[in-house]
């Protein structure tokens, strides 16, 4: 039904204008009435956009749409029949204007009404969905449609009544009767057929509160919360952007010494993109935070500006243009979508109203500024040599108003981000392959974490116990631990892991990896986490290395996913230090097998197996020297145990670790001192999987 009274919205603004050019004879005259009527239209938004929140959010709303609606339809149908009734072209011209105005002040608040209704009528997972076809329906289809159905009625009467057609069926008429009756279906339509817009639950803001304290609160509510003030800088800088590249459209192909055609054909191109960016962004960000994509579409459509400014040939501004449409499609879908979701109903009406008054304004700003300055500047340009380039006053314009953008987009990222420490570009790829990275869980951390890796008879063992006496000499707590197998459930993890022999009893690959994540989660969880938050040395026995060798690499799991699954299992939490204990698989396997125990279901694999897990452990120690410490574990047994007790002797002093502030392995607790500020250990799953990739 609203995309239906949105193609009779379309037309009547088209009808109006073209109707009081009509009405008049010299171009000058059709000009100021076509230009004028425009103009009225948007004018009220200054006056009444603040009131207009106030109305959303006080009354009820699906009175306030009806009662809109009404008048739009009195209104509506007002404009021809004025003149149906023998007013003079001036007078007809005259009301066409003040009913504009009338319509346009009722329509401003008529919208934050409905705004602020959907969000109460859909379920959130759906939202963005409504807002889609909403934005598609009103800015895609209607408009085009509306210019269509205008040109088909113009042809059909002229053609049904064989030249002039009388008066009452000028297709501009006929069109705002259309419209008119829209307008009178909506409210019919919202009266009887959607009676829950007026079931909203408590209204702390109701009609108790005087109307200038709602208005200040309303105002108090955008400065003060991040998000909404992210989202309104965000949408005012995209308008901001968008209003110059329309005001400079004509100057720029003037530029490119393209022709009327061209301006067209850019104009265009930014509603293909804007279709594209709506229709398809949702698709292709997938699970990126939505909060995120505003941001960044609005920075992508600011980046095309400036590929605009530098455009050379009109290809190359065709392009500009339409990724203008798709950042800019992208960043209005998110952002009603968010302000719909996240803000409360009790003030959704004021902030709609604010950001609809502030589109206006920006957008009637942006372009007549802009074309007056490429008009006052336009003589001035620089051409370069054979490139035909010019840099003229339109091209610094655009490119002005693309770094501003560019600022903006930043500005409103920081201050929305709900991914703080989440590297961007990693999260991006990440969605678009439906695994979006995750804030690695944050926790008081003092202690320290080393963990041993290598394969089969490395070592490890022999080692991490000869670093926990090391670490335990010297008055730390220490605690040694393992995976798999540390927990209650990870020996019954462990047991369905190792000691089921082949075939069908054996785990899939991927269970098996599910499995070795989950007993890492319940281990991180239960053991490691809160002996690093009581100031331990946590000493563990293989960790998620482990994970990407043995999966990813020896089983051929995708690294990225095992990594994934490994990140989200711990919250983020990496250790301090990885000591790999690098052996010949020929060697460790012997060394296992001398222990005298029958080789376990992973001890069993192939050499080639084997060789695979060793290149991995190497691959991940290359790509963050600082955190590995590869030793030959052919070397003696204590020279490795020196040189790892030296490493984390050199930690701990770093690490301001002192025993002194320990609480002890027997329970007892030393003297307090002033606890040290604790250690963010924030990390997001994109850390490990750039591990992972290294
Ligand atoms: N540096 C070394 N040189 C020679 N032998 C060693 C050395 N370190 C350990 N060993 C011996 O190798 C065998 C395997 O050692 P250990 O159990 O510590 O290895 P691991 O890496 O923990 O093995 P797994 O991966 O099977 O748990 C043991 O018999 C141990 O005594
Ligand atoms: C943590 C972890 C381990 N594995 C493998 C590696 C070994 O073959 C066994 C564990 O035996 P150990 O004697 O305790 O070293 O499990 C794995 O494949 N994936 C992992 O994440």
């Amino acid at each position: 039904m609203l995309g239906v009274a949105s193609l009779g919205d379309w037309l009547g603004l088209l009808a109006t204008s073209v109707f009081a050019a009509t009405q008049v004879e010299s171009d000058a005259a059709k000009g100021l009435a076509f230009g004028g009527v425009i103009a009225v239209r948007l004018l009220p938004a200054l006056v009444l956009g603040p009131i207009a929140g106030i109305l959303a959010d006080r009354f009820d709303r699906r009175y306030t749409m009806v009662i809109c609606d009404l008048l739009r339809f009195v209104l509506f149908a007002s404009i021809p029949l004025v003149a149906l009734l023998g007013a003079s072209g001036g007078v007809t011209v005259t009301w066409a204007a003040v009913a504009t105005f009338l319509i346009e002040a009722v329509t401003l608040i008529w919208i934050p009404a409905k705004e602020a209704a959907v969000p109460n009528l859909i379920p959130r997972a759906r939202l963005e969905v409504s807002n889609q076809l909403t934005l598609i329906t009103t800015y895609g289809i209607t408009p085009v449609l509306a210019a269509a159905v205008l040109a088909a009625l113009d042809r059909t009467v002229r053609g049904i009544s064989s030249g002039e057609p009388p008066a009452w069926v000028e297709p501009a008429q006929l069109a705002l009767y259309f419209n008119s009756l829209s307008r009178l279906a909506t409210a019919l339509v919202v009266f009887f057929g959607i009676k829950e817009i007026s079931g909203r639950g408590g209204r702390p803001d109701g009609p108790g509160q005087s109307v200038m304290k709602q208005f200040v609160e309303g105002w108090r509510f955008i400065g003060k919360t991040p998000l909404v003030r992210g989202l309104v800088l965000g949408i005012f800088g995209a308008f901001a952007g968008g209003g110059i590249v329309i005001g400079t459209a004509r100057f720029f192909t003037n530029s490119l010494s393209a022709g009327d055609a061209a301006f067209y054909l850019l104009f265009g191109s930014i509603f293909v993109g804007l279709a594209i960016g709506i229709g398809l962004g949702p698709m292709v960000i997938r699970e990126l935070s939505r909060r995120r994509w505003f941001g960044m579409s609005i920075v992508l459509a600011s980046a095309s500006v400036l590929l605009l400014a530098a455009a050379i040939h009109l290809s190359m501004a065709i392009l500009g243009a339409i990724l203008v449409g798709a950042g800019a499609g992208m960043a209005f879908l998110a952002g009603t979508t968010l302000l719909g979701g996240e803000i409360a109903d009790e003030v959704r009406g004021r902030v709609f109203a604010v950001v609809q008054t502030g589109t206006r304004i920006v957008l009637m700003l942006a372009i007549s500024l802009s074309s007056l300055l490429v008009g006052v500047g336009g003589s001035r340009e620089l051409r370069i040599a054979d490139l035909g380039i010019s840099i003229s006053s339109t091209r610094l314009l655009l490119l002005a108003a693309g770094v501003f953008g560019i600022f903006a987009g930043i500005s409103a990222f920081r201050q929305m981000d709900d991914k703080p420490g989440v590297p961007v570009l990693p999260d991006l790829w990440g969605s678009v392959r439906g695994r979006p990275l995750s804030v690695g869980e944050s926790f008081a951390r003092s202690g320290l974490f080393v963990v041993f890796e290598g394969g089969e008879g490395a070592g490890k063992s022999t080692q991490v116990n000869r670093l926990a006496a090391a670490v335990g000499e010297q008055g730390h707590e220490v605690v040694v631990t393992r995976e798999p197998g540390a927990t209650d459930i990870g020996v019954r993890i462990r047991t369905l892991l190792l000691s089921d022999g082949s075939g069908p009893s054996a785990p899939s690959p991927r269970a098996e990896a599910l499995l070795y994540a989950a007993d890492r989660a319940h281990h991180v969880a239960t053991v490691v986490r809160p002996a690093l938050a009581r100031g331990a040395v946590v000493v563990s026995d293989r960790y998620v290395d482990s994970s990407l060798a043995y999966q990813g690499a020896g089983r051929t799991l995708p690294v990225d996913e095992v990594s994934w699954l490994s990140s989200w299992a711990t919250g983020g939490l990496k250790p301090d230090l990885v000591v790999l204990l690098d052996v010949d698989p020929a060697v460790g396997l012997a060394r296992a097998a001398g222990r005298g125990t029958a080789a376990d279901r992973l001890e069993s694999e192939s050499v080639a197996f084997h060789e695979r897990v060793r290149y991995a452990f190497l691959d991940l120690a290359a790509a963050d020297p600082k955190r590995y410490l590869v030793l030959d574990a052919a070397l003696p047994a204590d020279d490795i145990a020196r040189a790892v007790a030296a490493r984390v002797t050199e930690l701990l002093a770093g690490h301001g670790t002192d025993p002194g502030d320990r609480t002890r392995a027997d329970g007892e607790t030393e003297p307090v001192r002033p606890p040290k500020p604790p250690q963010d250990d924030r990390m997001s799953m994109a850390d490990n999987a750039v591990e992972a990739g290294r």
